[in-house]
């Protein structure tokens, strides 16, 4: 195709190393970053394919989340603002495995696949995090969406959750800032907290962790619109440390301990944010000294029972359910079963299966228990919410719940998981119910557990069935994890192939941390011995 002339000239200046294969994965791909730049240049030729076939703006996304400074990646975020459909991040990997040679015939074999009119406008937008290779790489990216003679626009620094914003706003509105970004949550925020009552405990500070990465700095700028509602003292901006270096939300929760550089006093509510600002955990030390961690369960129980309650007063009939997976504490799912009375549903790991369980009721809340989650609210129940909101004919006490379920709405980013609306809604939420940390925290108690990792030879030998609970293959390994389960109280276990990393994860909970550190390390032997485990023997855990 003639299209494709400018493709082949300049692809030769973001060659493919030969023999390099990545998957995109569960939240696209991610490695080292000087095996991306390749990627980088197709990923921009393939939004402006999936721009072209859905008639909207396309956004990319370079980031690498969680991972190490030196890493880096890229998500594709669809036209409502979600992640890019299944069979897209299917020619992903096709497009970007394929070498030098075979890349215009991937790219014509997509067209064709899809019957893309190639004279359709596209439209891409881009966003980086603050990684050192993020802006070069960023670059990748424009070259290969101008070289498909389209238009981009570069939104430069900003969080994954704000350009899934920007690409939602700029297919609904036709624009899209940062500005409106902020003056929407910030006013939903001020709109839901002036009335709050002044409460002892709500009223101190917030401690952030900024990961050292982009959501500090989009912290900054946010805070200009919170008139001061919100007190932020911000650690780990990125001035000096490393990003995600012993500190960020996905140390914090898998460590179980506070991030480094921060000055945290007993009882005071902190919160950590990963690296690119879509994740956010919760934790405190009591007077003992003892780490509290209050994770995507904890933030999940505590804005299902905000929107129930809100929901009953204002006498709406909408469904809430909150959709989890496999990794939940045992006490979180059975705390809203059985005291909220709510429908509970597990999914596979990794957030696009949750988002699209939550799809299916008037109200989804769904947070992963590394604290990447939102709520999701039917167009039929927020068309509800909003006209009686207006309606002059209700008492006092409803109006009062439906002003704040509506603000509730605006406050929240529904088309991912943002670190950023997470935290404002969880501090609103805190402010409205006259709630301290630990108030929140003693709406149950989480069972001891423990994640563990064992390398295997080849981890696809692992293959599981009901949401990854259960071993289907290799034979006998479920059978093992069944029985030293068994020797536990409140015990539970399960192992699965990680989809972003070569590791197989085990999870184990039970009565005591002994018991959980104990049985966690008694599966992952079972898991090197069953499924073919390389190097040392996983060890016991030293308390
Ligand atoms: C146990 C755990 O936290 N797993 C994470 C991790 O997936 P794995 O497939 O477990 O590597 O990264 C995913 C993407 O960020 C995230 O969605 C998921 O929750
Ligand atoms: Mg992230």
């Amino acid at each position: 195709m003639a299209e494709f002339e400018e493709v082949s000239r300049k692809s030769k200046l973001h060659p493919k190393p030969t023999g390099l294969k990545l998957q995109y994965g569960t939240a696209g791909f991610r490695t080292t970053a000087k095996h991306l730049d390749h990627v980088m240049f197709r990923m921009g030729l393939l939004a402006v394919l999936r721009s072209k076939k859905t008639r909207s703006t396309i956004g990319v996304m370079v980031t690498a989340s969680h991972n190490p400074e030196d890493d880096n990646g890229v998500k594709l975020i669809d036209p409502m603002g979600e992640m890019v459909a299944l069979t897209w991040e299917e020619y992903a990997s096709q497009l970007a495995n394929a070498e030098q040679e075979e890349l215009l015939h991937s790219l014509n074999d997509i067209v064709k696949k899809e019957t893309i009119d190639m004279s359709q406008e596209a439209r891409v937008i881009v966003g980086r995090d603050t990684r050192p290779s993020s802006e070069s790489l960023s670059r990748a990216v424009f070259d290969g969406v101008q070289c498909l003679g389209s238009h981009f626009h570069d939104y430069g620094l900003v969080t994954t959750p704000q350009l899934h914003y920007m690409v939602y706003c700029q297919n609904t509105q036709g624009s899209a800032t940062l500005e409106d970004y902020y003056k929407k949550h910030s006013q939903a925020f001020l709109h839901l907290t002036k009335n709050a009552p002044v409460h002892a405990n709500a009223q101190r500070r917030l401690l952030v962790d900024g990961a050292n990465g982009i959501g500090a700095l989009k912290l900054r700028e946010l805070e200009a619109f919170l008139q001061k509602q919100l007190l932020v003292a911000l650690f780990n901006d990125g001035s000096t440390g490393k990003l995600n270096h012993l500190c960020g939300a996905d140390y914090v929760k898998v460590q179980q301990k506070p991030p480094q550089g921060i000055q945290m006093e007993v009882g005071e509510r902190c919160c950590s944010f990963d690296g690119d600002a879509d994740r956010i955990v919760y934790y405190y030390t009591n007077s003992d000294g003892h780490f509290h961690l209050l994770d995507g369960d904890k933030i999940a129980t505590l804005i299902s029972t905000f929107l129930k309650e809100l929901i009953t007063e204002a006498g709406l009939d909408l469904q809430v359910a909150a959709v989890q997976t496999a990794y939940a504490n045992g006490s979180s799912t059975r705390f809203l079963e059985d005291t909220m009375k709510m429908t509970v549903v597990c999914t596979k790991t990794g957030v696009k299966h949750l988002h699209h369980a939550a799809q299916k009721f008037d109200v989804g809340v769904y947070f992963e228990a590394n604290g990447h989650g939102t709520v999701l609210f039917s167009r039929a129940a927020e068309e509800q919410i909003h006209q009686l909101a207006k309606s002059p004919d209700i008492t006092n006490e409803k109006k009062h719940a439906i002003q704040l379920l509506d603000n509730t709405v605006n406050l929240i980013n529904q088309t991912v998981g943002d670190a950023l609306s997470d935290m404002l809604l969880i501090e609103a939420v805190l402010a409205v119910r006259g709630m301290g940390v630990q108030d929140w925290d003693a709406m149950y108690t989480d069972l001891p557990n423990r994640q563990l990792k064992v390398k295997v030879a080849d981890r696809r030998v692992i293959s599981t069935t009901d949401a990854e609970r259960r071993v289907v293959s290799p034979a006998g390994l479920q059978e093992a994890i069944d029985k030293l389960v068994a020797k536990y109280q409140q015990a539970r276990s399960f192992v699965r192939p990680s989809g972003t990393e070569d590791v197989v994860r085990i999870y184990a909970e039970a009565d005591t941390q002994e018991s959980a550190d104990a049985l966690a390390h008694e599966v992952s032997l079972a898991v090197y011995n069953l499924a073919g485990g390389v190097g040392e023997e996983p060890k016991p855990l030293k308390l």
